[in-house]
């Protein structure tokens, strides 16, 4: 199985030649660090009221300069959407500065974002699509209705590297076809974290790095079986490494079975029981594995 590596580099004011970035800015406030995102972008897009947001709010961001000299410098490549949100004199300016508008009023089908990521992927039909990041400004906060939309274009472009950044936090999708390495940077994401099966329950998630790891039953994380004997007996445990069912239980003198002793690690994850919340980064390097998707989010710091 091939590994995926993650780092959020492009969060530190300098960046390695690979990956490409595209950037998508939607309707919502723009985070702090949306200059630096643009900057490290080589294609910019507004999700139709996005334009508005970059309009209104880069020169709040850059109080320093004028506003009219900030919206001449951070000029979208691309406008794409229904086109039911963007105001009439955002558009008419960046439509004079030759910002391309693409109207797709018609498809009430898809989001706005989904019209973008489309638009970014037809964008580099050569580029290799590992070599390609699409980051999504401003995609929490507000409705949740549009947050699940956000989610789920990770879902649909799950081949594309595709991460969702607010404020306070990113989002990517972590494909059940790779095994992943995330390389934390310290100074400005975590330590809390979270991993979230999406589309269908994962029966084995295997993790390293994490306060909370998820681990398959394996006999060297099983406590040794004497002390278990030695009084640590809990019953109605949903989990046991199939490798003591030939000991016999101390207090039942069954042989053990499911319903005999826990297993320490846990290895599911379903929504209506247990999902990865709250859980802590602890090492610079996470590693995942799982039979399912994967979403991935982790806390960024505050300045
Ligand atoms: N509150 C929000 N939280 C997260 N994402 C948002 C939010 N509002 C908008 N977006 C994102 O920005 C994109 C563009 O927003 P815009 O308001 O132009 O969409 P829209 O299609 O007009 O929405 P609607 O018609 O449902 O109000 C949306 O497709 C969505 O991805
Ligand atoms: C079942 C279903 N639910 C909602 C919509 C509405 N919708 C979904 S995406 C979109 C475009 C937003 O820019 C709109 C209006 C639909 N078409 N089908």
């Amino acid at each position: 199985m091939e590994l995926m590596s993650y780092s959020s580099t492009f969060l530190l004011p300098t960046i390695p030649p690979s990956p490409t970035y595209a950037l998508v800015v939607l309707n919502q406030s723009l985070p702090r660090f949306a200059p630096l995102l643009w900057k490290h972008a080589q294609l910019r897009l507004c999700a139709d009221g996005g334009a508005n947001r970059v309009y209104d709010d880069m020169p709040l961001l850059l109080p320093h300069e004028s506003a009219f000299d900030v919206r001449k410098r951070y000029k979208p490549d691309v406008i794409k959407g229904d086109m039911d949100s963007i105001r009439k004199e955002v558009l008419e300016f960046y439509a004079n500065m030759g910002t391309k508008i693409i109207d797709e009023s018609d498809d009430q089908d898809t989001t706005d974002l989904h019209k973008c990521v489309a638009y970014i992927c037809d964008w580099a039909p050569d580029l290799d699509k590992s070599n390609l990041c699409i980051l999504v400004a401003g995609a929490l906060g507000g409705r949740f209705d549009h947050e699940i939309g956000n989610i789920n274009v990770l879902c649909r472009f799950s081949t594309i590297r595709i991460i969702l950044i607010s404020d306070d936090c990113l989002i990517h999708l972590l494909p059940r076809t790779h095994r992943h390495e995330i390389h934390i940077q310290p100074t400005i994401e975590g330590p809390h974290c979270g991993l979230i099966p999406i589309g269908m329950p994962s029966g084995s998630t295997t993790t390293t790095g994490l306060q909370w790891d998820l681990a398959p039953c394996k006999v060297q994380v099983w406590p040794d079986y004497r002390s278990i004997l030695n009084g640590s007996h809990v019953c109605n445990s949903p989990k046991l490494s199939v490798l003591y069912c030939t000991y016999s239980c101390a207090i039942c003198y069954g042989n053990l079975t499911q319903s005999c002793f826990p297993c320490p690690a846990e290895t599911e994850m379903k929504f209506g029981g247990l999902i990865s919340t709250s859980n802590i980064v602890k090492g610079e390097k996470i590693t995942v594995q799982s039979d399912s998707d994967l979403l991935w989010t982790i806390n960024i710091k505050k300045l």
